[in-house]
């Protein structure tokens, strides 16, 4: 029998999770959502079908899996508030950027934690989720964690919970990097006067191109843009104009500032030391 999952939160990030499950089909009636916005809940239920409710206890109670995907500040209360749907130790898989496992350990009271880093696209189940468990996570709570994030994408573990900073830097905020990339080049077709329907077309679809062949082909990045760059030819152009500007130490400042702000979540609303 698959698990009961009890979505805490029913906002962007369960809306992506419950829509790709639902879509690789999973039963909507083995999954509940918790939020108090009675918005969220009707909007999911009539979308997916999934029960929700305002009450976090409730949907908590009798869960095998409870999937918080609240706000970082909430984490604390929320997860205290659950203690008593927690006797039976249910997998609890935390997706909030920055808490830490051992505080969400220790604000359960001692519950098997898998923390992860999902992100966007996995509504479309293309999404890509950074995992990280602490050596007490048993092989099979591992399993149950990684299966159901497969169902909305790729999984890889980090065997160091520093690095899930880093995995949010890259991949869970990651897409609106490139969402503002193919802003800009929508933006820059139309400037130089291509309608907007043209250009949007242009670049979502050259972003989608691009994506799927760093995936599928066997050559690196790198090499996959040298084969786009003729000597003195246009993309030359575009590409010297980027590095006489600095793009990649830019690029670089944005991420490492991304996984400062994961780490100081932790700090801020979580509360014990850097593991
Ligand atoms: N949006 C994204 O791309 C990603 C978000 N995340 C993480 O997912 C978590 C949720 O983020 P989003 O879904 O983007 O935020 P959101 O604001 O869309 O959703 C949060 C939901 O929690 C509800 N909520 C607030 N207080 C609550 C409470 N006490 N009990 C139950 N529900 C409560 C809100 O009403 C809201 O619907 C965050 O911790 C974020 O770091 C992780 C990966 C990617
Ligand atoms: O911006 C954020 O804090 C969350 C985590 C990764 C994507 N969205």
């Amino acid at each position: 029998m698959p698990h009961t999952i009890s979505f805490i939160g029913g906002g962007n990030m369960a809306r992506s999770l419950i829509g790709g499950l639902i879509a690789r089909g999973r039963d909507p009636k083995r999954m509940v959502v918790a939020d108090p916005m009675q918005a969220q809940l009707d909007s999911l239920h009539q979308q997916f079908g999934v029960r929700g409710t305002t009450n976090n206890l409730e949907a908590a109670t009798g869960a095998d899996v409870i999937v918080l995907a609240v706000k970082p500040q909430e984490m604390r209360n929320v997860t205290t508030s659950l203690l008593p749907a927690l006797k039976n130790r249910p997998l609890i898989i935390s997706v909030a950027a920055g808490i830490r496992a051992a505080d969400i350990h220790r604000w359960s009271d001692g519950a098997p934690i898998v923390r992860c880093m999902p992100n966007r696209p996995a509504l479309q189940g293309c999404g890509m989720t950074g995992l990280f468990a602490t050596t007490d996570v048993s092989p099979e709570h591992r399993r149950v964690a990684a299966e159901l994030l497969s169902a909305v994408g790729r999984t890889i573990w980090v065997e160091q919970e520093a690095q899930m900073d880093i995995v949010t830097a890259v991949s869970g905020s990651g897409p609106a990097y490139f969402f503002l990339l193919i802003e800009m080049l929508e933006t820059a077709g139309i400037q130089l006067g291509l309608p907007p329907d043209v250009s949007r077309q242009l670049a979502v679809e050259t972003a989608y191109g691009s994506g799927r062949m760093a995936q599928e082909s066997p050559e690196s990045p790198a090499v996959l843009r040298q084969q786009v760059t003729s000597k003195g030819g246009t993309t030359d152009a575009a590409l010297r104009v980027l590095e006489a500007e600095n793009v990649r130490a830019i690029f670089a400042a944005a991420i490492a500032a991304a996984a400062r702000r994961s780490a100081e979540l932790a700090d801020e609303f979580g509360g014990t030391d850097k593991t």
